[in-house]
């Protein structure tokens, strides 16, 4: 009998293979619902192949059978429905089966199933645990509970079952539930488990493929065991060609070093962080930062390590452009400011080590304000561009090229030589050379143009001088090749320090010179050839308390850069005008004109105009009696406006004369759409008239001009009665100079003057023949 129990229960634990099998997930399809249901039908099934063969007692009617602990495991670990489907098949085939034993067969079907589902319940509210020890006392009162409903059986069976197993029963069935508990209780915390580890890899999956990088594993000999990537264009070699290989046989030998050695670290001191290149399957060279961490045992290997690689390629690139941005110019590519002060600091340093001279040569394209306002800013900047390249072909690697912002550009030479002399002679050579490289014509917009530039040399040795100063000094060398004309190059030397200060205090005094009026009018008279005194140039002169008479040459170059030159112009303008108005109602000197200079800083000025018709009218003098002189070079500035502000003082009535006239490179077709009156022969073509062939070719030819164009002329620096008679032969019939005098005060000036017969006014004294 005790045997035909445990073949019944052995018949149970078979449920258990059944109910893992279906637990672990499988036929998915079907859901959670699907599955209750089916696992219902199982151990609903299963109950019935227990009623099948039973133990029976003979005759009585009563079958024996596991259904209790079958039922009451359907109740606790399927639940309602499960319990459901599995009882009413068992009940369903009970009564089918039919007998005395038929109710309370069903009752025991009943209890065993919502005992399940009571203990069910106590768990899942955690009153009650499903421990091994829980789980025999459940087998034994429920199995105590069916013994008690076989006493409702027929008496003779009751009596059978309680005299023939009654406790077998009880201690087989109570030992086989609890048995049966604990297997699905097993299984159901195995299929827990697995379902945890199932999500948590699909979470790690789902982590990786949305992050990125490229997850790498390695042995700790650099072997590939396994890449997670979704971008497989971004390795080095396809998956499955890198699997399994090592890092030596994929990379250079020189980056598979380095590779390794981040391998070797992790595993000696832990997460490492480095950055490097590759060129990726797809062909690009890219940048990534690889992050490691040591893995441990993986696939069989020890000492594993994750490699986690991220493309840092775009990131990279803005740091090269930031660092392009912060070290060189956007327009010419050139080392800016910031990266020559670097450079320079080496450089000094360098010499020092070595004992070799360097220089330091600043630039400065020359007018080249006037190519930027004359062609467009477009083409300014191509000029810059074609101005680098050239610079950059001109010296040597070692050397460096920067530019400073607007037309400045610098350059650096290292290494020329331990002798000072020669050290100078190479810098001189180089200085030669670009000066020469710049002065060829460029290409622009498909037409040539011409541009020179001036050049500041300083020369050094060691740190014998801060940067600040050396750069200092070549900018003083640059201001000297400035004031030396342009399109040439000057060395620094320590005198040029002085005329600086000197310059520094020539300012100040300008300064204190206009607030106590030290500058007043001189007179040079201009004259015909009948000898009629036409008018007078208005030169400029500064009575300095202890210096005396400081001459226009010597500050009007610096009233010009400081801009004093237009209060300076201001108080002179005034005073002449008062001379005007005063000479209105003297005979003769009523119909003298005066000419007054103007500078480039005046012109410039965006109320020029406004300003001289508010001062004259102010006078009251007659602008008709006013001359200004221009110089060719204030031409070259902006000629549209030039003649946009002649124009309009030329309605007022105030005459041009054109200075300085065949000293620069006046346009002959923008001279006849100025408002001109007269032309003025440079004294520099008058002193050498009689000598120089060049110089008297040049004054016939103005002379010429000046007639075809309807303009009158007038000669300056006029020495000799020699040069006179020579213009007079050639059609020019003014004349300034000191044969016929000096410039004076008025005083003098009116002094030397006289009426005629006629009422003109003339020289008192005739000039030296
Ligand atoms: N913007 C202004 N510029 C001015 C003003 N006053 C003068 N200047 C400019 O200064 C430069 C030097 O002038 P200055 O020393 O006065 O020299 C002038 C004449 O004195 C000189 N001159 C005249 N005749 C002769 C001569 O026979 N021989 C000789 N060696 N020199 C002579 O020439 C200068 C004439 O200058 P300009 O006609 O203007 O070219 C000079 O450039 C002045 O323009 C001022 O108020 N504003």
């Amino acid at each position: 009998m005790l045997l035909d129990l445990i073949k019944g229960v052995a018949l149970l634990l078979s449920l258990c293979l059944l109910y893992g099998i279906l637990l672990r997930g499988q036929l998915p399809w079907l859901g959670r619902r699907g599955r209750r249901l089916l696992t219902g039908l199982l151990f609903g099934s299963l109950c019935i192949v227990g009623m099948s063969t039973p133990i029976t007692l003979a005759g009585s009617g009563v079958i024996f059978d596991a259904r209790s602990v079958i039922l009451s495991m359907a109740g606790l670990f399927g639940g309602p429905l499960v319990a459901g489907v599995a009882g009413a098949m068992a009940a369903g085939f009970r009564l089918w089966l039919g007998g005395a034993g038929a109710p309370v067969g069903v009752s025991v079907i009943l209890l065993s199933a919502l005992a399940g589902l009571l203990y069910r319940f106590l768990a899942r509210h955690k009153w009650l645990s499903l421990r091994f020890r829980n789980l025999v006392l459940f087998g034994l009162l429920l199995h105590l509970l069916v013994i008690y409903c076989f006493t409702y059986l027929p008496n003779e069976a009751a009596e059978l079952i309680h005299s023939l197993f009654g406790l077998e029963f009880l201690l087989v069935f109570a030992l086989a539930t609890a048995l049966l508990g604990s297997l699905l209780l097993d299984a159901r915390r195995r299929r827990r488990t697995e379902l945890a580890l199932a999500r948590s890899q699909r979470h790690l999956k789902a982590v990786v493929h949305a992050i990125p990088d490229l997850l790498f594993v390695f042995n700790d000999e650099g072997r590939y065991l396994e890449m997670l990537t979704h971008e497989e264009a971004h390795l080095v070699r396809s998956r499955a060609d890198l699997l399994g290989k090592r890092i030596s046989e994929v990379f250079a030998p020189e980056q598979a070093v380095s590779l390794l050695a981040v391998l070797q670290r992790t595993l000696q001191q832990g997460p490492q962080c480095h950055e490097y290149q590759i060129v990726t399957l797809g062909g690009q060279l890219r940048w990534f930062e690889g992050r490691t961490h040591v893995l441990g045992r993986y696939q069989g290997h020890r000492n594993c390590i994750v490699w986690l690689a991220r493309d840092i390629t775009e990131r990279k690139e803005r740091e090269e452009q930031i660092a392009n941005l912060a070290f060189y110019d956007p327009l010419t590519g050139l080392p800016n400011r910031r990266l020559l002060r670097e450079r320079l600091g080496q450089g000094l340093k360098e010499s020092q080590r070595t004992g070799q001279y360097g220089a330091l040569l600043f630039f400065d394209l020359d007018h080249f304000k006037i190519i930027n306002d004359t062609l467009g800013h477009d083409m300014g900047d191509q000029l810059l561009q074609q101005v680098a390249a050239r610079l950059q072909q001109g010296v040597r690697k070692v050397d460096t090229v920067a530019r400073l912002g607007g037309d400045e550009f610098v350059v650096l030479l290292v290494g020329l030589d331990a002798q000072r002399v020669s050290a100078a002679h190479h810098c001189r050579r180089v200085a030669e050379k670009l000066l020469g490289e710049l002065g060829r014509p460029y290409r622009l917009a498909g037409q040539e143009h011409y541009s020179t530039v001036s050049m500041g040399l300083a020369l050094f040795l060691g740190e014998e001088h801060s940067a600040e100063t050396l750069q200092r000094h070549a900018d003083l060398a640059l201001y000297q090749a400035k004031a030396a004309g342009r399109n040439t190059f000057r060395f620094y030397d320590e005198t040029m320090q002085v005329a600086i200060k000197q310059r520094v205090i020539l300012e100040s005094a300008l300064r204190q010179g206009l607030q106590l009026r030290q500058f007043q009018p001189f007179y040079q008279l201009q004259i015909n050839d009948a000898g009629w005194v036409l008018g007078a140039e208005v030169l400029v002169r500064w009575q300095h308390p202890e210096r005396g008479m400081i001459s226009p040459a010597d500050f009007i170059p610096v009233a010009e850069e400081t801009g004093l030159i237009i209060p300076l112009a201001e108080q002179l303008l005034a005073q002449v005008c008062r001379q005007l108005v005063a000479w209105s109602s003297q005979p003769g000197f009523a119909d003298l004109s005066l000419a007054v200079n103007v500078s480039a800083r005046q012109v410039r000025q965006e109320d020029f105009v406004e300003r001289i018709i508010a001062q004259v009218r102010h006078s009251g003098a007659n602008p008709q009696r006013l001359k200004l002189e221009l110089t060719e070079s204030l031409l070259l500035h902006d000629m549209d406006d030039m003649i946009r502000k002649m124009t309009a003082l030329k309605a007022f009535g105030i005459g041009f004369s054109l200075d300085d006239f065949g000293t620069g490179y006046s346009s002959l077709s923008y001279l006849k759409l100025l408002p001109l009156e007269q032309l003025k022969i440079d004294q520099s073509f008058v002193r050498d008239l009689l000598n120089d062939p060049n110089d008297a070719a040049i004054a016939r030819t103005i002379i010429a001009l000046a007639d075809s164009l309807g303009l009158s002329v007038i000669a300056e620096g006029v020495e000799h009665e020699s040069q006179r008679r020579f213009l007079a032969e050639q059609g020019c019939h003014t004349y300034q100079g000191y044969l016929f005098g000096r410039p004076g005060p008025l005083e003098r000036f009116m002094a030397s003057l006289r009426l005629d017969e006629q009422g003109r006014l003339v020289l008192r004294q005739a000039p030296d023949a």
